[in-house]
This record gives C-alpha cells, sequence and structure tokens, in this order.
C-alpha cells in the first residue's frame, strides 16, 4: 500500500480523538515500509504505515455533503473518524438525529429544541413523511411494522446514564398515543392516558437524583404497547429489570433517594391529617433520606411533583384509600431507617434497641406489628445446624449494633422491593385488563426497551457484572441482526460474500453462562457449606481461565487490587470486578425473622404487599406474523423472522414461583440486593442455598433468555442515546473522547466493523461514474 503525499487522513490525538491532516512527505525506511509526515493543526507528526494502515492513518472524506449526511453508511469511506465528524458536524447544526444504518443515534442537546410537537407527529405520521432522522421516524417505521406488516416491533433504546433513554422513551409512548388521531382531534383516549400516566408513577418510585442524572432510571423497564385488529392501542404491560435497591438505604454525597419518598414529605404538608397519621416530618430528619445532603433540590419542587404522581396513580385506578396505604408504607421505612440501635455493655455487645425509641414505636405501628416482636425482630438471627427439620433445631443468637443495622436495612430493601414489584403488578392489571376483554383483542405489540447501559467503574461488582452481562446479550441480538442485514443486502445487490468475518461475542456470553460458566461456578459455590468469594475467585481460576484466557477472563491486571479481582474483556470493554459480595449477592436471602415479622403483621396491606403470593399479570403470548421482512426508515432490511415465540412470563413471574416455592424474597427477577453486607451477618446467614433455591444469577439469566426470546420474535429498531456534554451536562456541547467512547460501548462501531469485513465504502451509481471520470 502506497499513501500519496496530499492525501488527506486523520490522526490520532489524546485529547480530541482526532484530527484532521494531510500527508505532507512520504519516505521508505530500511524495513521498506512507507514512512510519512502528517501536518495537521497541531503541526507535523511522523507516521510507519503497517498493515493496519486503515487504523493507523484512516483516510478523510472530502466530498462535498459528507459531515452532514443523515446516513453515515453512505459515507464514502466509511471509518471512525468520519463518523465522528459527521455526528459533529450536524450536532453543530442543531441536528440531534442521524441514522447509522439500523441504529438511530441520538444525541443529548441538554437543551429545548422544540422538534417533539403534535405536529411533527402529524408530519411523521403522514403519508409523505419528512426524510429528516428523527425518533418519530424509528417510532413510524414500528408503527408501520405493526400495521401493515402485522409484525410484532421492539424498540431498543440504549446508552449512559444521562444519554437521554428515559425521554426517548416518554417521546415514543407519546407518538404513539397521538399518531393515531387527526390533527384536529388530538384528545387521547383513556387507554393512552393511562400508558403515559405510567411514566410519572414509574418514576417517581424508581427514578433518583444521581451525580450523572437528576432524573436516572434506577431500574429497566421493557414496556409492549398491544394493538388491535384495528391498529388502535388498546393497552400495554410493563416487565422491569435490576431496580437498584441499595439506595433505598445508602445515598452517596449529592444524591438522592427514589423521588417518592422527598415528594410525600413535601406533598403532605398541608395535609395535616395524613400528616398526623404518617408521623413524617422534613426529608431531611431522615436517614434513608438525608445521606446525599441534599433532600431539598434548587429548582425542583417535590410537592408539585406529588401532585402529578398521585393523579397519575389514581388514572391507572390506585385509589386513594390504596395512595395512603402506599404511603403507610413507606413512611414506616423511613422511620424503620432512624430506629437508633445501641450496643448493651455485656462483654458480647449485643445490639440494644430502647423500647421507647418512637421511630420504632412509629414503624410497627403503620407496619401492624407489635413494638416488642419488631425490636426482637431486629436484634436476633435464627440459624440452623444442618438442613432444619424441627423448632428445636434452630439457634437463636443475639447480633450486636452492626449486624442489627444491616438487618434493619436488609428489612427496608426488602419491603420497599416488593412494593415495587406490587406496584408493577397492579399497573399491569390496569393497563391490559383480562375483565375487559382488551388482552383478548391484543394482536401485536410494540415493545420498548429503556435499559441501563454497559458500565465500568473504577470499583466494579456484582451489579455492574449484571448489566454488562445484560449488554452482552443485547450487543450479541444487535451482531446477528447487524449481519443478518449485510447479507441481505449482499444478496439483493447480487453480490457473493462467501464468508463475513464479523466480531461475536458469543464466546464470552458462553464463558457467563453456560454449563461451566461463570454464572453455574457461582452458583455452585453457594450450594456448598464452605462456599465463599474467595473459592469462587480460585474456581474461575481453574475452570474459566483454560478455555478462555486468550481474551476474555484474567486475574487482576493492576497489582493495587486485591487478589479478589478479575478481568472480563467484554465486548465494550475490559472490565475488572471485585468478587468480594458475588456470593452474597447471587444469594439473596431472607433472614427467618423478617418473614415472621412481615407474617405476623395485622395491616392487611402489607401483608398483601410483603408476604402474599404475588401473582402477577402475563402479557398476551402473541406469536410475530411471518412475513417479508420490512424496511427501516433508513432503507435497510429487517430480520426475517424468527419461529420462536413471545414468551409470556415477565421477570416478576420468574422470582414469584420462586416465592411460590417457600422463599419469601423479591418478586424482582433483577432486584438483587445491592448492598455489600459482611460475612456471616443476618442478611448474609452463610448457609449453603438449596438446589431448588433459585438464585440472582440464575434468575437474572432465565429472565434475560426470555427477553432475548420475545426481542428475537420482533423485528427490532436501535435508537443509541448518546451524552455528548461532559459532567456539567452544558447545553449543545460536544466532548469528542465522551462520545467517540459511547460510541465504541453502543455498538455503533460495531456495525462499521461488520460492514468493513464486507464491503465497507458505498457509494450511488451515478456518484461513483461522475467520480471516476477524474
Ligand atoms: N431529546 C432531548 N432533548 C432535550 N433534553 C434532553 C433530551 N433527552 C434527554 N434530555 C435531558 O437529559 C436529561 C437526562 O435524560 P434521561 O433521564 O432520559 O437519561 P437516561 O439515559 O434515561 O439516564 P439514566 O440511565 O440515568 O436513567 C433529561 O432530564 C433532560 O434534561
Amino acid at each position: 500500500m502506497n499513501i500519496e503525499i496530499g492525501t488527506r487522513v486523520w490522526i490520532r490525538d489524546s485529547v480530541h480523538g482526532w484530527v484532521a491532516g494531510a500527508v505532507a512527505e512520504s519516505s521508505r525506511n530500511s524495513r521498506g515500509e512507507q514512512v510519512v509526515d502528517v501536518e495537521s493543526k497541531d503541526g507535523k507528526t511522523q507516521l510507519t504505515i503497517n498493515n493496519n494502515a486503515e487504523d493507523n492513518l484512516p483516510l478523510r472524506s472530502v466530498s462535498e455533503g459528507q459531515d452532514t449526511l443523515d446516513d453515515l453508511t453512505q459515507l464514502h469511506i466509511l471509518n471512525e473518524p468520519n463518523l465522528l465528524h459527521s455526528i459533529r458536524t450536524r450536532f453543530e447544526h442543531k441536528l440531534i438525529y442521524t441514522y447509522s444504518g439500523i441504529v438511530l443515534v441520538a444525541l443529548n442537546p441538554y437543551a429545548d429544541t422544540s422538534i417533539y410537537s403534535n405536529q411533527h407527529i402529524h408530519d411523521y405520521a403522514s403519508a409523505d413523511p419528512p426524510g429528516e432522522p428523527h425518533i418519530y421516524s424509528v417510532a413510524r417505521a414500528a408503527h408501520d411494522g405493526v400495521s401493515n406488516a402485522k409484525r410484532n416491533q421492539t424498540i431498543i433504546v440504549s446508552g449512559e446514564s444521562g444519554a437521554g433513554k428515559t425521554v426517548s422513551a416518554r417521546h415514543i409512548m407519546r407518538y404513539f398515543a397521538v399518531a393515531g388521531k387527526t390533527k384536529d382531534n388530538n384528545s387521547i383516549t383513556s387507554t393512552e392516558e393511562r400508558i403515559l400516566a405510567t411514566n410519572p408513577v414509574m418514576e417517581a418510585f424508581g427514578n433518583a437524583k444521581t451525580l450523572r442524572n437528576s432524573n436516572s432510571s434506577r431500574f429497566g423497564r421493557y414496556l409492549q404497547i398491544y394493538f388491535d385488529d384495528n391498529n388502535s392501542i388498546i393497552g400495554a404491560h410493563i416487565r422491569i429489570f435490576l431496580l437498584e435497591r441499595s439506595r433505598l438505604v445508602y445515598q452517596p454525597q449529592n444524591e438522592r433517594n427514589t423521588h417518592i419518598f422527598y415528594q410525600l414529605c413535601a406533598g403532605i404538608k398541608t395535609d395535616f391529617s395524613l400528616k398526623r397519621e404518617l408521623k413524617l416530618g422534613n426529608a431531611d430528619e431522615y436517614n434513608y433520606l438525608n445521606q446525599g445532603k441534599c433532600s431539598k433540590l434548587p429548582g425542583v419542587d417535590d410537592a408539585s411533583h406529588f401532585v402529578t404522581t398521585r393523579r397519575a396513580m389514581s388514572s391507572l385506578g390506585i385509589d386513594n384509600n390504596t395512595q395512603k396505604q402506599i404511603f403507610k408504607l413507606l413512611a414506616a421505612l423511613l422511620h424503620l431507617g432512624n430506629i437508633e440501635i445501641n450496643q448493651t455493655s455485656s462483654a458480647r455487645q449485643d445490639a440494644s434497641i430502647s423500647t421507647t425509641d418512637a421511630s420504632l414505636l412509629r414503624a410497627a405501628e403503620l407496619l401492624g406489628v407489635s413494638a416488642a416482636a419488631f425490636q426482637k425482630g431486629l436484634m436476633q438471627k435464627t440459624i440452623g445446624v444442618g438442613r432444619i427439620r424441627a423448632e428445636s433445631e434452630k439457634i437463636v443468637t443475639s447480633l450486636n449494633r452492626d449486624q442489627a443495622n444491616i438487618a434493619r436495612d436488609s428489612l427496608a430493601r426488602l419491603i420497599y422491593t416488593r412494593l415495587f414489584d406490587w406496584l408493577v403488578i397492579k399497573l399491569n392489571s390496569t393497563l391490559l385488563s383480562k375483565e375487559s376483554g382488551a388482552s383478548d383483542r391484543a394482536r401485536q405489540f410494540v415493545g420498548v426497551l429503556d435499559i441501563y447501559g454497559f458500565e465500568h467503574f473504577q470499583k466494579n461488582s456484582f451489579e455492574q457484572f449484571c448489566i454488562n452481562y445484560a449488554n452482552e446479550k443485547l450487543q450479541q441480538e444487535f451482531n446477528n441482526h447487524t449481519f443478518k442485514l449485510s447479507q441481505q443486502e449482499y444478496e439483493r445487490e447480487g453480490l457473493k460474500v462467501s464468508y463475513i468475518n464479523y466480531p461475536d461475542n458469543h464466546p464470552c456470553i458462553d464463558m457467563i453462562e453456560s454449563r461451566v460458566g461463570l454464572l453455574a461456578l457461582l452458583d455452585e459455590q453457594c450450594r456448598l457449606p464452605a462456599g465463599s468469594d474467595t473459592g469462587l475467585r480460585t474456581k474461575m481460576d481453574e475452570i474459566l481461565r483454560p478455555p478462555y484466557k486468550k481474551a476474555l477472563f484474567s486475574g487482576s491486571k493492576s497489582s493495587s487490587l486485591d487478589a479478589g479481582a478479575f478481568t472480563i474483556a467484554h465486548y465494550a470493554h475490559d472490565v475488572t470486578y471485585d468478587v468480594d459480595g458475588f456470593l452474597e449477592k447471587n444469594r439473596d436471602v431472607v433472614p427467618e425473622e423478617h418473614k415472621n415479622l412481615l407474617n405476623e403483621s395485622q395491616n392487611p396491606f402489607v401483608k398483601e404487599v410483603c408476604t402474599a403470593d404475588l401473582t402477577p399479570t402475563t402479557p398476551p403470548s402473541i406469536v410475530s406474523t411471518p412475513t417479508q421482512p420490512i424496511r427501516t426508515p433508513s432503507q435497510s432490511v429487517r430480520s426475517p423472522p424468527s419461529r420462536m415465540s413471545v414468551n409470556g412470563r415477565t421477570s416478576v413471574d420468574e422470582l414469584s414461583s420462586a416465592f411460590n416455592k417457600g422463599h419469601i424474597r423479591s418478586p424482582s427477577a433483577f432486584s438483587p440486593s445491592w448492598p455489600p453486607a459482611s460475612p456471616g451477618s443476618p442478611s448474609s446467614p452463610n448457609v449453603p442455598t438449596s438446589r431448588k433455591q433459585p438464585t440472582l444469577g440464575g434468575t437474572f439469566k432465565m429472565s434475560l433468555n426470555n427477553l432475548m426470546a420475545t426481542i428475537n420474535d420482533t423485528d427490532t429498531h436501535y435508537i443509541r442515546c448518546i451524552k455528548p456534554a461532559g459532567q456539567e451536562n452544558a447545553s449543545w456541547s460536544f466532548d469528542n473522547q465522551k462520545v467517540l467512547s459511547q460510541l465504541r460501548a453502543s455498538g455503533v462501531l460495531e456495525t462499521i466493523r461488520i460492514s468493513r469485513a464486507g464491503y465497507p465504502s458505498k457509494m450511488m451509481f451515478d456518484k461513483f461514474a461522475e467520480k471516476s471520470r477524474y
């Protein structure tokens, strides 16, 4: 390969990612390799051209209009810097959406753009929709898939925290609510109103202020919107994933608990009777709300949000009385967090709680349990020797203060998770009721998946592992889909491409979920009487290293990390995890005392939420009509229908069945016991998990596979949200490095790699002919 003088190229830059340059000089070294001097705004850079010229010195697109293309696959020279440059140039023109083949890249402007009016929806829903990329064109394509092709659709919205997933999902939901109406009659029917009302409710209970986003979703959600024969919306169904529970009892500096608690404290200030009944004060009086030191946020009116949440709950069939019961449970949690746990002066330093502790009395009253039983339940743990067959085989011991604090927090987390799951079941029963016959009329659905993006922090634990595992599964689905589309396109064009070597992340998924994979090893340790995190780490070295040693699994790369660290080479990034706490979180066992306490409650609502056999609503089982693939807004061809049927079981189902088998645990499949607990503490009884007892990792795997089965039966549309601004979230700000790392992690660049494996450059024939004349 010889690069000529004058060739316009990109060179790597540590600050900007890539900078533009041109080859100024060229020579050969003693090995015969070409050496070039590239001139850029920063001066001259010398580079040796080897076999990786495409990566070292990518060519710059210079043709007119290439830097504002609305579909990046039309780039004459498809490479990372050209793609970045185009996205950036469009963003500077205030164009936040760009197609990259089957993916809509959505940049968060952190500013009002006035492109989401009802008029815009009608325009994109019309017979002659605008060609400009928009989230509404993706929604439109999904709508067409349902109404014309009669196939189920999924819109996968992904991206890092603050990238705009929730806002995008809201826009998609609004599109469906408004698109079916005429321009003159925009009145939304009660069905659509109810679907939109799920947003304030789910966000109040599942979103929180974090450092990265003031309205961060602390769970994943798959919302299925159902259509009847006439293509009218008749209802919806929500599945939830991975609710973050640690936030309930602990918030880092400048972060908050879920919004509902602050809304409740602010909202009942003028409702004296409710305030008296709940005995609640200001949010900053509660340990579970004040740790982040931002219980009041400038510009946020929690009281008015409370009104919105209540109104939304009412329209979803949660009447005032039930709302009051919910608030009582929330208030009980706040009082629970304020119980003062001391230690006795005895040699054993047992935990002690005063019988007159006001918070204990209030929490006990609101939960409908006797204060004495409550006090006892928080200070003791029951352990058994071997398999417990009789009461007499149980040993009750006292906890010390730290252990009692952990027990108290784990009870709070359990109650909140159950409440969240109960709420989802409640909403689902209203969104698509069997009684009204709506579920029988359901024909197709559009699913909107709003899921957390890939995570790699300084310290990564079981939570990050689960999230990244979920992202691996989605990436695999994406790779297969993109690969199939490329093949179909080549076939259509009559091109013979015998083999495309695309990057397949199957080995990584296999390492996690195969019969001797990481999850199996984890479950095995959980079932061993002497199982431990270090035991797991040793097993991983023995079993995972040999087959996967090269790229996928390795011990810690950094000597500063302890022996518990291990690294997985994920498709997006290498992530080093800390094995500490994996067993504990995977077991997620509820202490005997907590089961007893909740079982003895005299409050019917507490019993219903915390101990009853929650029977979840299931979405109608609908199989997509096998038809010819349809086209996306960017003219890509959809994947052929798969033979899998829609799996009606929800994540809630799966854990509920675990519950039915006699284990009181959260029915949310993805609500692991986030916070680390000290070994041997009441929340981490070092008892082996029985074979029948489902583990969180196992349930998570099953739920992910169910989700994948659902998605695989649908035509998929991808929205990759990108947060282009730095930490301060400034409006219309674009940081090259930040965008690049998100493009890499989101799989947008993966499509390029797949394209490169086949025919990377695409040009219309007339353009090609014109260009070739020179
Ligand atoms: N299309 C948009 N136009 C203008 N502002 C936006 C847009 N999308 C997102 N934002 C802004 O960015 C903020 C964060 O967006 P959002 O809550 O949707 O992020 P997210 O990806 O769902 O984050 P998380 O994973 O933390 O839930 C919003 O509150 C809003 O201020």
